[in-house]
């Protein structure tokens, strides 16, 4: 079991990458010092845009070392979920809205022997999750509406971020609490006194792309601050 992290855990989202490189782009956020690359899988119809599949993910896979994530904005999960084990990911996050037994679909990703993630729209409640704690490493609250990187931060969802640390807080377990969506300077310090600790990141880097490793800093810095002052 994943120790909940004793800083701030950097996740780079991939949408915002150039995607004629992605094989340079992760070599890249590997060496800045990014602690999780999150592979942001769009089918087309849980989200208005369409990306990457297993295969991809396979190829960047054999070229860094970094750990991945799938955050899978798709219909339908299960169907493909050991193709995301195969190609390579250490954490699988479905959303709440799209599994009809969640329950179920997380167990399953045990099974598979990786650490399961589950993800919440902004305006799905936190009771979502409330009854598969035991079966989850962690809980991704959405800051945006998916589909689309370069989004306004949804500072409305800081109130459901604090309510999401204290069920994890009781739940006993060690529960990672990721946000994902407008992240940057002006946002992480709000997310992280909320209560989150990892924090998926995706404009707001790529637009740092010549100062990477300083920006990393930056904003891992920012967050630390942050935690120690809630
Ligand atoms: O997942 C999504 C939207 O579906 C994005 O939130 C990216 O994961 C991060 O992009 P930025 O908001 O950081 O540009």
């Amino acid at each position: 079991m994943q120790p909940i992290p004793s800083r701030p855990r950097l996740v780079a989202s991939i949408l915002p990458a150039d995607f004629a490189r992605l094989g340079e782009e992760c070599r890249a956020l590997q060496d800045a010092g990014i602690d999780r690359i999150q592979w942001d899988v769009m089918d087309g119809a849980f989200v208005p845009n369409l990306t990457v599949g297993p295969d991809v993910i396979a190829s960047v896979r054999r070229v860094v070392d970094v750990e991945f994530e799938a955050h899978l904005m798709v219909q339908r999960p299960e169907p493909l979920l050991e193709r995301w084990v195969e190609a390579g990911c250490e954490i699988v996050i479905v959303h709440a809205e799209t599994c009809v037994h969640l329950h179920r679909t997380l167990a399953r990703l045990r099974e598979l022997g990786v650490r399961a993630g589950v993800a919440l729209n902004p305006a799905t409640p936190l009771s979502a999750v409330a009854h598969v704690l035991d079966l989850v490493d962690l809980v991704l609250v959405m800051t945006v509406n998916p589909g689309f990187g370069g989004q306004a931060y949804l500072s409305t969802m800081e109130s459901k971020i604090a309510e999401a640390a204290a069920l994890i807080g009781r739940a006993g377990r060690a529960i990672e609490l990721e946000v994902d969506g407008g992240i940057g300077p002006d946002s992480i310090a709000g997310a992280a006194r909320a209560g989150a600790n990892t924090f998926c990141i995706g404009s707001a880097l790529f637009r740092s792309r010549d100062a990477m490793s300083q920006e990393l800093a930056r904003l891992r810095q920012l967050a630390t601050a942050s935690e120690d002052a809630a």
